[in-house]
């Protein structure tokens, strides 16, 4: 064969090889974006399972934002109503009419399978829980919250866990009810001076964030909290950047190009990653020199907080001082630990925040529990007094009033597991294949009529008077903080925040809602007042206007 034969002879075969390269990635790419959807939409359906039909590339996102935006365009009808599914998960409520509890959604070709049903949803956190892991976020959304808990998997997540559990046990959180009630009675005292004509109008959904920041920022730096104070403002400055951009830019890697905003956003993460090392680093080398002084028992005490300059804090252990101690035993880099600050702030402020937010709503659009609540807290605590862990813990009608709260209004509208290996559920019942998401609708089981009766959409804060596992007809009807080994960690921190800001709201002002409200309950990745919650405080009178004396001491 001559040279220029041979080379032909090359040039076919790459050209052959590169066809079946192109033939197999085609193939490919058709299975998954059209083959596969089509395979799985008939195994659900073999099993009774049905759902709105999938379309090339975006499957049923469309049909969905159309719902959604139709539901959002007008607030809610009556204005007094509660029964605010159809608004909040527009899309859910839609199809739950037309296919049933249980059906099958298309997040472009990413099959979704909408689960309501409790006893399903205790075979997914509980006892087939291994079989299914947490849902990876949208990346604005990772940038925000951080590389921590809510992310992570495994044993990474299981060691993160067992180190911070700590910080959120009832005696250590005990601790900060002092400083929390003091923020909070320093806010009712702004009130207070601003009210003319004997009332102030303030949208709680704003003011009430100062609130859990100071709480989150306590729990997360406990006595290094004026340097994390300036960390977490910086923080909160880049959440509003992203939850603005996460509300605007639906363009694939708008993220990355350097807009205006863009580099405000990465000079603030710098700038907080850099403020976060640096308050680590100050925290390690004081632990290290109380080592050196003292031995090992003073290192945790440094970690803890027994400086005498704060010596309310004494004792309280801070989520950074349990992960410095845990990085002395050689488990938690410096990386990892910025992660996690940045996870508890994103995680801990803003559902807080709306728990604060829509009890205050519906206090104020039921002066009846108001009042109820009001003579509780006055019986308890007295009109005077910050109310102190002992008190919080016999306020029971505003433990309900809180629970009902959670219940119609939950933060976290709803939450998203992933299929790790095929599973069947169901008791044979339901076979579900690997990679599928389940999407379980929180808030959708917390208005079911078959689970908590003909009354669902009315708030009845009674229902709990027996507890929140009696509440309903299934135990597990109610689930605001999620459930099994990855509920909420900070679930006892946002009910004591929560008790104690309207327990001290009760004891000092009367309030309605202001002729501005307007109830339109929306969701942005948490529950929020589409238009805020303004709502008109009137002190009162029989309080004399001098700070409240604090009869609280830290424990
Ligand atoms: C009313 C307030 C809150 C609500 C309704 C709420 C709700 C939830 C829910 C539903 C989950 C589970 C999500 C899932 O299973 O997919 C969760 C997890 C989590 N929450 Fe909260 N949360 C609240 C307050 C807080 C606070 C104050 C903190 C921190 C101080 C916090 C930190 C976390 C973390 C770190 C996780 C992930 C836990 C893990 O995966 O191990 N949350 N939360």
């Amino acid at each position: 064969m001559g040279g220029e034969e041979q080379w032909s002879w090359m040039v076919l075969a790459l050209a052959a090889t590169a066809s079946c390269v192109l033939l197999h990635v085609a193939a490919r790419v058709a299975d998954a974006l059209w083959w596969r959807p089509r395979r799985l939409e008939a195994h659900f359906a073999r099993q009774g399972v049905r759902g709105p039909p999938y379309r090339l590339l975006v499957g049923c996102v469309r049909e969905m934002v159309a719902l959604m935006a139709e539901a959002t365009a007008k607030p809610m009808s009556p204005a007094t109503s509660h029964n605010a599914l159809p608004r909040v998960l527009a899309f859910y409520h839609y199809w739950r009419k037309i296919y049933g509890p249980t059906f099958l959604i298309w997040f472009g070709p990413t099959p979704r399978l909408t689960v309501a049903d409790p006893e399903l949803v205790r075979e997914i956190f509980l006892t087939q829980a291994e079989a299914f892991d947490r849902y990876e976020a949208h990346p604005v959304v990772r940038q925000l919250e951080g590389d921590g808990l809510v992310s992570l998997h495994g044993d990474k997540w299981a060691l993160h866990r067992r180190v911070l559990a700590p910080a959120f046990f009832p005696d250590n959180l005990n601790r900060l009810v002092p400083h929390v009630g003091r923020s909070v009675a320093a806010l009712a005292d702004r009130w207070r001076a601003m009210a003319c004509a004997g009332e102030v109008e303030v949208d709680v959904a704003e003011w009430f964030q100062a609130v859990a920041e100071e709480a989150i920022t306590r729990a997360t730096f406990g006595r290094s909290y004026e340097s994390g104070r300036v960390v977490f403002r910086m923080q909160g400055r880049l959440m509003a950047f992203a939850s603005e951009a996460f509300r605007k830019v639906l363009v694939p890697g708008y993220r990355f190009l350097p807009t205006k905003k863009n580099r405000m956003s990465w000079g603030l993460d710098r700038e907080i990653r850099r403020g976060l090392v640096r308050l680590i680093g100050r925290r390690s080398d004081a632990a290290a020199d109380a080592v050196e002084n003292d031995g090992t028992a003073v290192k945790d005490k440094a970690n803890n907080n027994t400086n005498n300059n704060d010596n309310n804090n004494k004792g309280f252990r801070d989520l950074l001082g349990l992960m410095i101690n845990a990085r002395d035993n050689k488990s938690m880099p410096v990386g990892d630990m910025v992660e996690e600050c940045k996870t508890f702030f994103f995680a801990g402020k803003q559902t807080t925040t709306n728990l604060l937010t829509w009890a205050t709503v519906l206090l104020a659009m039921h002066p009846d529990w108001q009042d109820r609540a009001r003579q509780e807290v006055l019986a308890v605590c007295g009109p005077g007094e910050l109310p102190s862990k002992e008190h919080l813990h016999r306020l029971k009608t505003l433990g309900m009033i809180l629970n009902e709260t959670l219940r119609l209004y939950p933060p976290a509208v709803a939450t998203i597991r992933r299929a790790k290996v095929d599973v069947i559920l169901g008791g044979g019942q339901l076979a579900i294949p690997r990679d599928t998401e389940l999407l379980i609708p929180i808030m959708a089981i917390h208005h079911d009529a078959r689970l908590w009766g003909p009354d669902a959409a009315r708030f009845n804060p009674a229902r709990f008077a027996a507890g929140a596992a009696r509440a309903a007809a299934h135990p597990l009807a109610f689930i605001p903080f999620g459930l099994g080994s990855r509920m909420c960690i900070g679930q006892n921190l946002a009910l004591l925040e929560a008790k104690l800001t309207v327990a001290i709201l009760l004891q000092r002002f009367e309030f309605k809602m202001s002729p501005k409200y307007v109830h339109a309950p929306t969701v942005l990745m948490l529950l929020y007042p589409q238009y805020g919650a303004p709502v008109i405080f009137r002190p009162i009178d029989s309080l004399s206007s001098s700070p409240p004396s604090d009869s609280t001491q830290a424990s």
